[in-house]
């Protein structure tokens, strides 16, 4: 997969930019505060929908614009296409191929795999935090995840209206709390299964990339207990049993107690929780790690690799493990993006990022 041009308008510092790309390393190196994390950021949000830095979209409008807009050639298996996505009066619309089109139409097009300084929250914050994360990485490789989870939130707030309303006589509340426990139950088992495989790959990948003899190892936790191994019927009938055992509880909470909403998942170093002990530096080595494990997994299920985005790559590794991170992107073939201070001395396109402007 590769990224051909872009034009962007009124994202962040960015007024009007216009590029095209190499197919292999594309730098963005400049002082800070120049905008090279903006451009990167603009490239994300035209293919995911969303910011990596903000929830509040309308903070990445150009300060005194109304709206902004990303256009992007790409290239797949399948030949040339494109996607827009233009923010304007605080609505995003979305275009493929010049066709309008809804956000489920649109998603899943170009796969992308990000690395910012920011990620390191993926160890330290809530569980919460490594679900939504967990749930976009599923979903980019396996779209029927991605309407089951959307189906299942429908469904919770359903759910969790009855419980409320302690109306759990209600013949429609059995209807949705089987189809609840039906979707969770596919939920956990694909959860499991990308996990496990996310696992072995995050292990080699660790060991290889930073030379370290560490076992390393992501732990899903469902919230149901052993779950491995087990068929679906079998998992749909532990779900029953624990939903019945904590109903009474659900009644007086006013919401539910079970679901795959209560998941976690865990990055264990050396059988040590990862949030509680490992340094700063293991943890940024750790979640380099992970997103070079999901390149493996994109991959195998898409058969091509993902674009990747690397935000300010000298604070975060030492001149050795910047060298053979850039020489693995560069053995692969993949296309990335990388932002810095300095100029580094790497084959690719370099860009000087410089007040809102960009020259190649
Ligand atoms: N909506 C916006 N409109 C205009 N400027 C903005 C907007 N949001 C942020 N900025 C400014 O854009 C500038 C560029 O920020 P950016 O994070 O892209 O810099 P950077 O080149 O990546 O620097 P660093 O290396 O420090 O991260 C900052 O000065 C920031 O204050």
């Amino acid at each position: 997969m590769q990224l051909l041009d872009v034009y962007l308008l009124n994202f962040r510092n960015l007024e009007e930019i216009n590029l095209s790309f190499d197919k292999g390393i594309n730098l963005f190196y400049g002082e800070n505060g120049q905008g090279k994390t903006s451009f990167i950021e603009a490239l994300y949000f035209n293919i995911t929908g969303k910011s990596f830095r903000t929830k509040n979209i309308s903070e990445i409008v150009k300060y005194s614009k109304l709206d902004c807009g990303i256009f992007l050639n790409f290239l797949d298996i399948y030949g040339e296409k494109s996607l827009a996505l233009k923010y304007e009066k605080k609505h995003k619309k979305y275009f493929y191929n010049k066709k309008k089109v809804n956000y489920d139409e649109y998603i899943g097009k170009v796969n992308v795999i990000s690395f910012i300084p920011e990620d390191i929250e993926l160890i330290n914050s809530s569980p919460s935090t490594r679900r939504t994360y967990f749930d976009y990485e599923i979903s980019q490789s396996n779209y029927n995840y991605y309407l089951e989870l959307k189906e299942l939130n429908k469904i919770l707030k359903v759910r969790n209206k009855f419980l409320k309303e302690k109306n759990i006589k209600n013949e429609m509340y059995n209807i949705y709390n089987e189809k609840f426990i039906d979707i969770s139950a596919k939920l956990l088992i694909k959860r499991e299964d990308y996990i496990k495989k996310l696992s072995i790959l995050l292990n080699l990948n660790y060991r290889k990339l930073f030379k370290s003899s560490s076992e390393l190892k992501l732990i899903y936790k469902p919230f149901i207990d052993n779950i491995e191994k087990k068929s679906l019927e079998e998992i749909k009938e532990k779900i029953k049993d624990k939903s019945l055992k904590v109903q009474k509880k659900e009644l007086i909470y006013g919401y539910s107690l079970v679901g795959p909403q209560r998941d976690e998942y865990v990055f264990n170093l050396n059988e040590k929780d990862a949030k509680k002990y490992s340094s700063q530096g293991e943890k940024k080595s750790i979640i380099f790690s992970l997103k070079i494990s999901e390149i493996d997994l994109i991959v195998k299920d898409k058969k091509e690799y993902p674009i990747f985005l690397l935000d300010d790559v000298s604070s975060y590794f030492d001149l050795m493990h910047k060298d053979s991170i850039l020489n693995y992107f560069f053995n692969k073939n993949i296309q990335v993006f990388i932002t810095s201070t300095e100029k580094l001395d790497i084959k690719g396109k370099k860009f000087l990022v410089k007040e809102g402007k960009i020259y190649e």
